[in-house]
């Protein structure tokens, strides 16, 4: 992505803008004029069109930043496969001894705050490339959402808003310009999009060797996943084709209340081809690299959302440090009911009674039957794709299948 959009996107040097020629791809952005929601298929006043064969995007409708990189995400969803490179809603970070994690999730689940670690190289927060020459970063900067931002949890992003960062609908005092992170009148989604070397350990250029890690992040309110799974190949399939999450007032105009959401391949609005295709590319990559994937819940514990807790920022940076160090690896593990999800015994730095969500339930009976209501969810959305074969492996797709929930 190299234009310039708010420093988000791979910005020219002075040399290639000399010979910049013409661009590759052209946006419209009319976001002060919507669109007529009463043409076929509108279901709203805004709108974002894309001409592939034009290479031209036209949005409308909208003010909102996101829309520009997710259009252009949407485009490398199409020609990326096409050259064999896996394109990935995924944050991605690197450790000092090369060894590189893939954070994919929903809006909301983590991308961002969990690639953006002090004891890492970022890479990205948001799109990267799978290549047969490891990652590789969409875009030149994050776009992180601030509400409740605070310099004691977040430090990385506290200090990268500066000079040159532009927030998107806080709240802030016109005369000492102090921002209200905590101020949600505007919308929960503000944002801070910063250049990516506002993040003093950013690897630059944004690129890296290939992951040794696969982590799906899943922000659950019903409360029932586990904080941490250490999920096989199929496994990893089959909750890389469901893309769950389940959705808390944010990004999402309208949302209020947690609604189970299942994005296929955690984009299912930027994905152009079969959700399997992505899935198939992603498996032949991770068993040729040895990845190993992991389902990592960042939201509920102790009960639904409502009257349960989200899980402490501190405990899910501890699991993913065990995940980086390689030290979960060597856990010990049992298995769970109904998802059949392996889960570690102990980690160092979270109490052990929360890495089974049953423990966590004061009323065992409500646990087992949220449980049983997500798998039930699960299994739903998945006969969309029971019809698909992964490749030409049938076998495959049996075991993708089998690796879902079970009862
Ligand atoms: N346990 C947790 N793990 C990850 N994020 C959490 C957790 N608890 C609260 N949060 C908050 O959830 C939000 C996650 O948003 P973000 O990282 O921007 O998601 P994404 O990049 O996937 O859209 C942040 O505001 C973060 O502070
Ligand atoms: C820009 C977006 O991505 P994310 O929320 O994952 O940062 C969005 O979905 O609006």
């Amino acid at each position: 992505m190299n234009c310039g959009v708010v420093g988000r996107c791979i910005r020219p040097t002075d040399e290639e803008l000399e010979n910049f020629g013409t661009p590759d791809f052209t946006i419209y952005n009319a976001g002060q004029f919507p669109c007529n929601r009463y043409t076929h298929y509108m279901t709203s006043s805004t709108s974002i069109d894309l001409n592939l064969a034009r290479k031209e995007m036209v949005i409308l409708g909208t003010q909102y930043a996101g829309e520009m990189k997710k259009g252009l995400f949407s485009v490398m969803h199409y020609l990326m496969p096409k050259r064999q490179i896996l394109s990935l809603h995924s944050g991605c970070n690197m450790g000092i001894d090369g060894d590189v994690a893939l954070f994919f999730g929903l809006s909301g689940t983590g991308k961002t705050t969990l690639s953006t670690d002090h004891n890492r190289y970022l890479i990205g927060d948001d799109e990267h490339c799978w290549s047969d020459y490891g990652v590789s970063n969409i875009e030149g900067g994050c776009y992180a959402k601030c509400i409740d931002l605070s310099r004691e949890k977040e430090p990385d992003i506290w200090n990268a808003i500066k000079f040159g960062t532009v927030l998107e609908n806080v709240v802030f005092d016109e005369h000492i310009r102090e921002v209200e992170y905590g101020d949600k009148s505007v919308t929960e989604n503000t944002r801070a999009a910063y250049p990516i070397e506002y993040i003093p350990n950013a690897k630059l250029p944004c690129i890296g060797p290939h992951p040794k890690n696969v982590i799906l992040l899943a922000c659950d309110a019903f409360g029932v996943l586990p904080p941490v799974s250490k999920l096989n190949l199929a496994q990893t399939m089959y909750h890389f084709i469901s893309g769950y999450t389940a959705l808390v007032a944010g990004t999402e105009d309208g949302i209020k209340e947690p609604t189970a959401t299942f994005s296929a391949c955690f984009g299912a609005a930027f994905i152009m081809l079969h959700p399997t295709k992505y899935a198939a590319m992603l498996a032949e990559k991770m068993q040729k690299h040895g990845a190993t994937g992991w389902l990592v819940n960042t939201g509920w514990s102790g009960g639904s959302y409502g009257s349960g807790n989200r899980i402490k920022l501190a405990y899910t940076r501890k699991i993913i440090d065990a995940i980086h160090s390689g030290s979960l690896l060597n856990a010990t593990y049992e298995k769970t009911d109904v998802f059949g999800l392996e889960i570690p015994t102990e980690i160092e730095g979270v109490p052990s009674e929360i890495l089974r969500p049953e423990n966590t339930w004061g009323d065992k009976k409500a646990y087992k039957s949220t449980l049983l209501k997500l798998g039930g969810l699960f299994k739903n959305n998945f006969e969309t794709f029971t019809n698909y074969k992964i490749g030409k492996d049938t076998k495959l797709t049996q075991e993708i299948l089998a690796a879902g929930p079970n009862f």
